[in-house]
């Protein structure tokens, strides 16, 4: 798991790289900028041109460095250094030092034109970094305006000028390209609203200290595949279905089996051992003829679900996809509610009727999943002002009902109960599709039958579900990716995580 400081935090582990490892920080610096330019120089080809923006802290001194580096590579660099309030740190000037006489360096204090960087190709930003503190303004302002008016490919060095590493952001900001980040991906850049100034991110290893990282404390991470591997389980000898547990899905309605049918497969294919699936009676055929694996439960209702069976069989129960909010169902649901104490997991229909009876939310058994979208999101807690206030509401929501609440996205993020959140890294655009969601609820379900708790099952089955996507991205494009594709890639998204 990665994970994500705040910059009070990273401030204090560069310091402690610094002094332990021992390392000056100048060449921890330098450190940052060579990590930079190794991500940049297979990238970009050498007869581009490229103007870096500069400011007068260390952020700036990193543009400073890395544009030293860059001349060395043949790539011809123009520098420009912002002298607005800012004053200059040591690293900054002993790397203004090496690169005098070198260099073009143009300084700018007041006018800017917008049209200033018009005749590049790349425009590297370096004007600040993680140590922004208010939202910019005056001259820095308009240098970003004119950086966001160019036609150039612009790549952010550590932060996106104007971007609060992890809190809210107003004022000019920039929109880059491309984002590289140092060490760890920080907050602002899990959240939706932040996408059009990160552009696509990635993280570089500037080899800051390990025990320092050891040693921070956070409740935010980033689910890294090695962390997920770490916790999965891999199948024994002597297994057999009763180890991987006994599902139960109560889910689809008339018009909408295709969402049961979904969440059914997947359940399978995440590897419960035994599934069962609540329809009504317009369903039975439909099941069975699709998922001939599952265990059917036929309601008295042709169109709906209206009453719960005996639930005592099950160590888990999926619920939503596909179910309606017709009124036996809102008062079935309820009775699975009362009756059921162990984990549920709680998607779509089931979710607004939650939204709409908020009595009921009390009944939610411990250690449920709830994995709302942010519209469901919405209709839960109402509205946010931001993504980290929303970030604020769902943490909240965990710990009033001491489950594990997921919201859904690119990042998807899983809030437990005890305050911690975990942002997914797997997955990709082509899931914004009818379904996924259905499939992620069998992943979850089929997850907690085997006896994973909750919390497990949550960062394994939204890792698993994205990776699972991913692969089938990787063979036949995003474009084309529908939900049942992701259900048939989940055993290679397995067999790539257990490596067998
Ligand atoms: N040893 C280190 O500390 C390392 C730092 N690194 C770089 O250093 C950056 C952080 O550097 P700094 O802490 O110097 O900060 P920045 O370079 O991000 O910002 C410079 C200074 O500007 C001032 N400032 C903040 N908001 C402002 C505003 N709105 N208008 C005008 N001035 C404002 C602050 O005093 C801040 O310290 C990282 O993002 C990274 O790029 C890397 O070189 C790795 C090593
Ligand atoms: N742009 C994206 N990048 C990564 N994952 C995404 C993206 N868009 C959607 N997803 C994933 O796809 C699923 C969509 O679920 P949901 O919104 O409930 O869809 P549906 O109700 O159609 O099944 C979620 O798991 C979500 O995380
Ligand atoms: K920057």
């Amino acid at each position: 798991m990665l994970k994500i400081l705040d910059t009070k935090q990273i401030k204090t582990l560069d310091q402690f790289t610094i002094e332990k490892e021992p390392i000056a920080s100048i060449d921890l610096m330098e450190r940052a900028c060579r990590a930079f330019v190794n991500w940049f120089t297979p990238r970009i080809d050498a007869t581009k041109k490229i103007g870096i923006v500069c400011g007068t802290g260390n952020n700036g001194g990193d543009g400073l460095g890395i544009a030293r580096l860059l001349k060395d590579w043949g790539y011809p660099v123009t520098v420009y250094i912002v002298k607005g309030t800012g004053s200059e740190t040591e690293d900054f000037k002993v790397n203004h030092e090496r690169i005098q006489g070198e260099l073009k360096i143009i300084e700018i204090s007041n006018e800017v034109e917008l049209a200033l960087f018009e005749e590049f190709d790349i425009l590297i930003d370096a004007l600040f970094g993680s140590g922004l503190s208010r939202p910019v303004e005056g001259v820095y302002a308009k240098v970003i305006a004119a950086v966001n008016n160019a036609e150039a490919l612009t790549i952010s060095v550590d932060v996106p000028s104007g971007l609060m590493a992890d809190k809210p952001s107003t004022g000019e900001i920039v929109k880059a390209d491309f984002t590289i980040t140092f060490q760890f991906p920080k907050l602002a850049f899990l959240l939706p609203e932040n996408y059009k100034y990160t552009g696509e991110w990635s993280v570089v290893d500037i080899g800051l200290s390990k025990q320092g990282l050891r040693e921070s404390a956070t409740n935010n991470f980033y689910i890294t595949q090695k962390a997920v591997r770490r916790i999965l389980k891999p199948r024994s000898k002597f297994s057999h279905k009763g180890t991987f547990g006994h599902a139960l899905l109560i889910a689809g309605s008339y018009g909408k089996m295709g969402a049961c049918v979904l969440s059914s497969r997947a359940t399978l294919r995440a590897g419960v051992g035994l599934l069962t699936v609540h329809i009504p009676k317009c369903g039975y055929q439909i099941i069975q003829t699709a998922v001939p694996e599952a265990m059917a439960l036929v309601d008295d209702s042709e169109e709906i679900f209206t009453r719960p069976g005996d639930l005592s069989k099950y160590n888990v129960i999926g619920i939503g996809p596909g179910l309606g909010k017709e009124e036996p169902t809102i008062k079935a649901f309820a009775k699975v509610l009362e009756q059921f104490r162990k984990p549920l997991v709680i998607d779509a229909d089931a979710l607004n009727i939650l939204s709409s009876q908020r009595e009921l939310l009390h009944l939610i058994p411990e250690n449920s999943i709830l994995t709302p979208h942010p519209k469901e999101f919405e209709r839960l807690v109402g509205e946010w002002k931001n993504d980290f206030e929303r970030l604020e509401k769902q943490k909240q929501l965990a710990a009033s009902l001491k489950s594990i609440i997921i919201v859904k996205g690119a990042n998807s993020s899983v809030a437990t109960p005890e305050g911690q959140i975990y942002f997914n890294s797997s997955g990709n655009p082509g899931m914004a599709t009818g379904g996924t969601g259905d499939v992620l609820t069998g992943v979850l379900t089929s997850l907690v039958a085997q006896s994973y708790n909750s919390v497990e099952a949550a960062i394994i089955g939204v890792y698993l579900h994205g990776l699972s996507a991913d692969l089938v991205a990787q063979e036949r494009g995003m474009s084309g990716l529908i939900a049942s594709d992701v259900v048939d890639f989940l055993p290679l998204a397995y067999k790539k995580l257990l490596r067998a």
